[in-house]
């Protein structure tokens, strides 16, 4: 059997965006860094990062839908944290970004990671941002690195 898989690693030459929303940016700068690390750690030049702010989650998918038609980017790691309240808002935005980057992804057929957090509590969204729970961004990341070797592979 030919077992075909991506490994965690880079080439240096991709050109990868994050697109991050600032609602609850003390979580969300937290995963950036997470999203920055790993693509430094894998092989990544700086240079060939960029950081694409948006407000809210919900607007992550219209950025992706930017960022994949300027054909700039190998690769996009989306990172958010949509946190519970007490009213049924979570559920649009969650299930708006979720469903609008996964629609966009199949559209353009480029590596994009989903790493935005829907979290019950800021204690959950603090635990997956760099401490007990790890950091979700930098696992968006290499989610990303992983599938864009992964695409080499079946493109060989
Ligand atoms: N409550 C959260 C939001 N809400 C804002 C929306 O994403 C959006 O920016 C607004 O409705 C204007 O279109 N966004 C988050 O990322 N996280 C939240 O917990
Ligand atoms: C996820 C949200 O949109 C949330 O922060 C909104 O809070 P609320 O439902 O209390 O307005």
């Amino acid at each position: 059997m030919n077992v075909i898989e991506g490994k965690l690693r880079l080439h240096g030459s991709e050109n990868i965006a994050i697109i991050a929303s600032r609602f609850n940016h003390i979580i969300t700068d937290r995963l950036v860094e997470g999203a920055r690390d790993a693509f430094l750690r894998h092989g990544g030049k700086e240079e060939n990062l960029d950081l694409i702010l948006v407000p809210g989650a919900f607007e992550i998918p219209f950025a992706l839908q930017k960022a994949l038609a300027s054909g700039k980017y190998d690769g996009v790691c989306c990172v958010g944290a949509v946190i519970r309240g007490s009213t049924p808002h979570f559920d649009y935005v969650a299930a708006e970004a979720t469903k609008g980057v996964a629609s966009t992804t199949l559209k353009y057929g480029k590596p994009v990671a989903f790493g935005v957090l829907t979290t019950d509590t800021i204690e959950q969204a603090i635990e997956r941002a760099g401490s007990k729970a790890g950091n979700k961004g930098f696992e968006a990341m290499a989610g990303v690195i992983e599938m864009l070797d992964l695409y080499r592979a079946m493109e060989e």
